[in-house]
């Protein structure tokens, strides 16, 4: 890694702009706050002659301008840490800030190509490691090194001899810091890797915990958790001596100065080539070298740990977003003048395949659904029917072919504005946590709370909640905890309803329900029939026999569409899965 890339990864120098004058104050301060100590080494040196020569003036002269340089000294650390504090917190802050709203834009491709919890681990170890360096250690980063160089040039202009004597060490210190600090960076890197693939697993066995327990594989988990957490030790411990490498240099690059100055100082005032006032100011000032010299290496090292950190994030921002070019959500205002006759969602020869699949999952896709029609899409596991949803809703691209909605091109519509005009009841309901009435009114963040009753009593969500004890207002846990899997579809169903798009899709809504919630279902998509174009995925064939539209699908085509009626008189795939609906029910 060169001092270039170290030094400008893009999303640092995005974050810290506006807080630059923070840094510049900082800097400023750390200048003057060596210059006081200089003041102070320069006036411990006048007071020294003047005691040794009897000037009274001038030590009372002297004492009071070193004093005022302690307070000026202290005033300026003081402000150093304030300002670079400042820096870091505001840095820290965009930078998280920006992190959170480039995922929330990411292609669903990019999203998926990394699991959730090491999603979590970047966005909080590498971010707070960030936020670590600047709260703790910028400051005296910034400190230190002025500090070292300004006290060098003055016990240069003091006794160069004992400078240059001093001198042998600075290279070999500089050149252990930058060997030391390489395997840390590459260490720190993998144990942050170590650390995403640590929450990765406890993500799986958070969500996936009633699944582990009904399959027993509770110590399959726990080894595996072990295995990782032990490697992630063993990492740490080879962090920790590269580290503790930096300690024993650390001590020796501190003292060997002072003896080495003690000796060959004290040789040079005996002879008369060094005021004896002079080596004590030299003694003085070579102490706060040596501190900000020998600071250096673990400052070099935390910086090392924080531009790898940085690397990491600017990786994620190289990660490709969403691209909300095209029509707007306030260009959608004339979407309801669509007529009957017209297209509102068409597929036109449509292929798609994901990335790293040999296979396509959308084959030649062609279909047209009307204004107020109910479509249904029917076909065995993997046949494509989400694919077809996932594309509707601009996750994914067509690599082939046109999809229109309204009569535009899919394409020119930005994702928003696409999303704005469809609701979608998912098979997987995803409730956030909160009260209720807020988790409805994610469908219309304005909504009157009469509208939000009103969408629940279609959705036939409204009696079970007025039921619950705080009515509208219970607090739902994570995921809709405390609620049955049919409520929560009615809660999802409910906020659908109240984000008023003229089309409505439900991906499998009656795949996870009882018999009362099914038909509650049912009654609400009949009741939606009528106002709104519908596309249902389904697997219970009876949820979609008076659909105006059946499409089947088998491996990424369409291979027969028609009604229910139309279908079961050829002896197809449609007619054969009803068959065996039959004979599994009775
Ligand atoms: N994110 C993905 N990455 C790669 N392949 C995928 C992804 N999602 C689905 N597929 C593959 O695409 C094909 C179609 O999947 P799709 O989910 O659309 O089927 P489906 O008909 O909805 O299935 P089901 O009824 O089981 O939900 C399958 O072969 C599936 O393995």
């Amino acid at each position: 890694m060169s001092f270039k890339e170290l030094i400008s990864p893009s999303i640092l120098n995005r974050s810290a702009k506006g807080s630059r004058r923070y840094l510049l104050i900082a800097v400023t301060a750390a200048i003057c706050g060596a210059l006081a100590e200089m003041a102070i080494a320069l006036s411990i040196m006048r007071l020294a002659d003047a005691g040794l020569s009897g000037d009274e003036n001038t030590a009372i002269r002297m004492s009071i301008y070193m004093s005022a340089a302690v307070i000026v000294g202290f005033l300026l650390k003081f402000s150093i840490k304030a300002a670079a504090t400042r820096f870091g917190a505001n840095t820290a802050y965009k930078l998280r800030s920006s992190l959170f709203a480039h995922m929330t834009k990411l292609k669903q491709s990019e999203a998926e190509s990394r699991h959730a919890g090491d999603w979590m681990s970047v966005l909080s170890n590498d971010a707070f490691a960030i936020e670590q360096f600047f709260t703790y250690h910028l400051c005296n980063l910034l400190f230190h090194p002025i500090m070292a160089t300004g006290t060098f040039i003055f016990l240069f202009l003091l006794q160069w001899k004992l400078v240059l004597l001093c001198c042998l060490i600075i290279p070999l210190s500089l050149l252990i810091s930058w060997q030391l600090g390489k395997p840390i960076i590459r260490q720190s890197q993998q144990l942050q890797e170590i650390e995403g693939t640590i929450n990765s697993q406890i993500q799986d066995a958070v969500l996936g915990q009633a699944l582990i327990k009904s399959y027993g594989r509770q110590n399959w988990l726990r080894e595996r958790f072990e295995r990782v957490l032990k490697k992630g030790l063993f990492k740490s411990f080879d962090l920790e001596r590269q580290r503790s490498l930096i300690i024993p240099w650390q001590i020796l690059l501190q003292t060997l100065p002072f003896a080495m100055c003690i000796l060959y100082g004290g040789w040079l005032a005996i002879h008369g080539d060094m005021r004896p006032a002079a080596l004590l100011a030299f003694i003085y000032l070579l102490g706060y070298c040596i501190q900000s010299a020998s600071a250096l290496p673990e400052l070099i090292n935390q910086l090392f740990v924080a531009a790898g950190a940085v690397r990491r994030l600017d990786q994620i921002m190289d990660y490709r977003t969403e691209d909300d070019t095209g029509t707007t959500v306030a260009d959608n205002e004339d979407r309801t003048s669509t007529d009957e006759s017209e297209s509102v969602i068409s597929f036109n020869d449509v292929n798609f395949q994901y990335a790293g699949r040999s296979v396509l999952a959308l084959n030649d896709i062609t279909y047209d659904v009307r204004k107020g029609q109910f479509v249904a899409i029917v076909g065995p596991s993997g046949s494509g029917k989400s694919t077809i949803m996932k594309l509707l809703s601009k996750l994914y691209e067509p690599n082939g072919g046109e999809i229109r909605l309204f009569g535009k091109p899919l394409a020119d519509y930005n994702p928003q504005a696409a999303r704005s005009m469809i609701s979608f009841v998912k098979q997987h309901t995803f409730l956030f946590p909160g009260t209720i009435l807020d988790n409805i009114r994610h469908g219309k963040p304005l909504a009157t709370d009469r509208e939000v009753i009103e969408a629940s009593i279609a959705a036939g969500a409204d009696a079970f909640i007025q039921q619950l004890s705080e009515s509208y207002l219970t607090q739902i846990g994570e995921r809709g905890a405390g609620l049955s899997g049919g409520q929560m579809q009615r809660i999802a169903i409910a906020r659908a309803l109240l984000k008023e798009a003229p089309i409505i899709v439900f991906d499998e809504p009656t795949s996870a329900l009882d018999g009362e919630s099914e038909a509650i279902i049912q009654e609400t998509l009949r009741q939606v029939r009528r106002e709104k174009t519908i596309l249902v995925i389904a697997h219970r064939l009876s949820t979609v026999q008076d659909a105006d539209l059946i499409l089947v699908m088998d491996q990424g085509r369409i291979v027969e569409s028609g009604t229910h009626e139309q279908l079961m008189r050829h002896s197809g795939l449609y007619s054969g899965l009803h068959q065996n609906l039959l004979e599994g029910v009775s």
